[in-house]
């Protein structure tokens, strides 16, 4: 497993203020968004591209064009939800699937409640969003489910992780045989004893969306 944690001003002081408590939802949101965005820049650095001629005014010369097929993009709802839009801005034409995952957050087991997904990912490039890595419970059943379909490279961008879902990730990644990346905004120090991200920033799909019961 690839763990790269972007270090750059911007998002530090972005995820600054994302962490502060008397932030506002829209601001979150849009926050959130903005992360995303420079997040991407490093979570594609290996997006696969294939040469493409093009005519400029003055001559002709070769480039690249993403490759087909293109990248499939997975939120993990709820709150990976709020990332979509951030990194869809920067691969506009990504097809986007979606898991619906939640967290019981007695047993920190994570359930599966929705998925559209292509059947068959042979070949894909797949890039999952979902702010927090606690447990990881939650990635390492998102990440099974892709390489059972046969994707064959996983990046996973998060905004935070505790270091203990980070250790429990690398363990079940490095068996699976999919080459497989990390990208965090920053590791935070640890999980507490009802399995939140310490410091963090709260339940990131409650800041996002409002608390539902
Ligand atoms: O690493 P883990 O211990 O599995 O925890 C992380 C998960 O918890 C949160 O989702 P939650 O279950 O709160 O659902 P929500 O997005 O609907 O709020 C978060 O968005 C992750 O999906
Ligand atoms: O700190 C945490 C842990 C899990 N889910 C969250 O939203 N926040
Ligand atoms: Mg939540």
């Amino acid at each position: 497993m690839d763990l790269r944690i972007v270090e750059h001003p911007l998002v530090s002081h972005k995820l600054t203020v994302l962490r502060d408590q008397a932030t506002d939802s829209p601001t979150f949101r849009r926050l959130t968004e903005e992360l995303v965005t420079l997040l991407a820049y490093e979570a594609t650095r290996e997006v696969r591209v294939t040469p493409q001629a093009v005519q400029t005014p003055l001559a002709t010369t070769v480039g690249v064009r993403l490759s087909t097929p293109r990248p499939l993009v997975v939120p993990i709802l709820r709150a990976g939800l709020g990332m979509l839009e951030g990194m869809t801005r920067l691969i506009p034409t990504a097809e986007v699937g979606f898991l619906g995952m939640v967290r019981n957050e007695e047993t920190l087991e994570a359930a599966t409640y929705a998925e559209r997904l292509p059947d068959d990912l042979s070949g894909r490039q797949c890039y999952v969003l979902d702010p927090m890595l606690a447990t990881g419970g939650t990635l390492a059943a998102a990440v099974q489910f892709l390489a059972k379909r046969g994707a064959d490279h996983i990046t996973c961008i998060c905004l935070i992780a505790a270091p203990e879902g980070v250790e429990r990730l690398r363990g079940l990644l490095d068996g699976l045989g999919v080459p497989c990346t990390v990208v965090l905004a920053g590791m935070d120090e640890k999980l507490n004893e009802v399995g939140y991200i310490v410091p963090g920033l709260g339940d990131a799909g409650d800041r996002l969306y409002g608390v539902v019961d």
